[in-house]
């Protein structure tokens, strides 16, 4: 490993999902580094994040977002994390309202007005329902699961049991979700390649909403979802074919800027 080469990085957060950014597009990052973009991500060696992105250059839209997990893998699609990385593109002048960029599964468009950046999913056509779970994929796989006193529940204990023993090493991100009496629904989450419970996932609270229409405990194509670290927002279209236009809104901040030598 190269000692001394500096890198420039962003620190966001959306509702407590925390990522370092890094703005690629002279294509100087060392991407296959697994080791390095952990370390980077580790709370106690590094600078401490759920996840690290990328913002490079797209051929046809306004740029591109590269996902790496915490334990430094390339992962699939984050909902917050382009949230984040939106709002980071905002920041350095490629967009100013509107934006249109590609991710590991195809294209997003975006607004942002303020902090709130509402990003646009993909559609959501094949849900499996099970006695007493979903699965589906936004972007993300996830298993959506009812449960009750969500705030006592040990998320790190039967997340990590299911992830590991019901969808074995490949896994899934793991959204457990209570009804509450102001017609939110509060959510908590094990997530894959972060291997923890993090503060909010982006593609998983996205699931839940979907989930919880599906099932009919909500009938509004717009839910409220409270995750551990904000509030955020889904909306949909729903038809035979399954849930379109699908959207996610919510906060997305900048932390601080720093550089960090390796
Ligand atoms: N935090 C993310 C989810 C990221 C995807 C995930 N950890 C995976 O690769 O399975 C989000 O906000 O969607």
């Amino acid at each position: 490993m190269e000692i001394n080469t500096a890198l420039t990085f962003y620190k966001y957060q959306g509702t407590g999902n925390d990522f370092v950014m890094v703005d690629n597009r002279t294509d100087s990052f060392p991407k296959n580094d697994t080791e390095l973009v952990a370390k980077l991500c580790d709370r106690r060696f590094g600078i401490g994040a759920d996840g690290l992105i990328l913002l490079e250059n797209d051929p046809t839209l306004d740029f591109k977002m590269v996902y790496y997990n915490a334990d430094g893998n390339e992962g699939s699609m984050c909902g917050n994390g382009g949230r984040c990385l939106v709002a980071f593109a905002n920041f350095l002048g490629i967009f100013s309202s509107e934006t249109k960029f590609n991710a590991v599964d195809g294209a997003h468009s975006a607004t942002i007005e303020g902090d709130i950046v509402e990003l646009k999913m993909g559609d959501v056509t094949e849900i499996k329902i099970k006695p007493n779970y979903y699965f589906l994929n936004t972007g993300s796989p996830h298993h959506v699961q009812l449960v009750s006193e969500i705030q006592d529940l040990d998320v790190f204990k039967e997340g990590s049991k299911l992830r590991y023993g019901l969808y074995g090493e490949k896994g899934s991100n793991i959204n457990f979700v209570e009804p509450l009496d102001n017609g939110a629904f509060a959510v908590r989450t094990y997530e894959r390649g972060v291997e923890d419970e993090t503060l909010s996932c982006g593609t998983g609270v996205t699931a839940v909403a979907i989930a919880m229409h599906k099932s009919g405990r909500v009938s509004s194509d717009i839910v409220n979802i409270e995750a551990q670290g904000g509030k955020l927002q889904v909306r949909f279209s729903v038809d035979a074919k399954g849930y379109s236009n699908v959207h996610l809104k919510g906060p997305a901040t900048q932390v601080f800027k720093g550089e960090v030598k390796w």
